[in-house]
């Protein structure tokens, strides 16, 4: 059984603490989300455990193995989806995917299965840089899926998103939690975080400041979610 589980990780870049310690646990289909105003933390604690920045104290682990023991077999239990990405502009939309995939040795068919999923098939020979914001999105969400990762990061998923791929994105993320994926994503949507989350995390200032479990209650959820934002 797949397990994340991050104890007592915390950031200080230079004198600044961007993430005080904190801790947590996912098993497989369980999706967490981090919520909180700008600069709470969410995309510093996510880039810590995507292997991206090391955490000034704390460990991570999946399946009990932390990053320092094989970074090459922690990194490939996990799909991280950056929130902005410019690079491969030259590149289409299938090349783009392709490219990503052949790291992870994933087929052509899942390739194209992808494409379909997010819904590009009528651009896949168009260039990245000529994709909307959106667009893209859905693109570089197709390639942190792409390999069927056990734990999937996404960092502000819907940012762009118009309102139908909002929704799609709703239920794709909730048929990959079926199929036993752990799920870590930001979200300044309190709906979506409702919606989707197992268990959200609120972060203030660089701190986790309450951890709510979400038991299908999701007008209540949001509730509580926007008068922790008003705070
Ligand atoms: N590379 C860096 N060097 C110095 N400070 C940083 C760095 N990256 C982030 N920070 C600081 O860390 C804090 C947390 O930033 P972070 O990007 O994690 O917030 P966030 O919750 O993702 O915000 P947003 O919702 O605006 O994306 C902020 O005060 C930010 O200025």
């Amino acid at each position: 059984m797949t397990g994340l589980k991050v104890k007592d990780v915390s950031k200080v870049y230079k004198k600044k603490t961007a993430l005080y310690p904190c801790s947590f646990e996912a098993t497989e289909g369980i999706c967490l989300v981090l919520c909180g105003g700008n600069g709470a933390g969410k995309s510093t604690l996510l880039q810590i455990i995507a292997g991206i920045h090391s955490p000034t104290s704390g460990t991570i682990s999946i399946n009990g193995k932390g990053i320092s023991l094989n970074r090459e077999n922690y990194l490939t239990e996990i799909g991280f989806m950056p929130d902005d990405f410019h690079a491969q502009e030259m590149m289409t939309i299938e090349e783009f995917l392709s490219f990503y995939g052949s790291f992870r040795k994933v087929r052509k068919d899942r390739v194209n299965e992808v494409i379909d999923l997010i819904g590009l098939v009528d651009k896949k020979h168009e260039l990245v840089k000529s994709l909307s914001k959106g667009m893209r999105q859905r693109l570089l969400f197709g390639q942190s899926i792409l390999a069927k990762p056990n734990v999937l990061l996404l960092d502000e998923p819907t940012n762009g998103l118009d309102p139908y791929w909002v929704n799609r994105f709703v239920e794709i993320l909730n048929q990959i939690k079926k199929e036993g994926t752990i799920i870590v994503f930001s979200t300044h949507m309190m709906d979506v975080a409702a919606e989707i989350g197992d268990v959200i995390l609120f972060m203030k200032q660089g701190e986790v400041i309450e951890t709510i479990k979400n038991e299908n209650k999701i007008e209540e959820t949001t509730m509580k979610l926007m008068k922790l934002h008003r705070q």
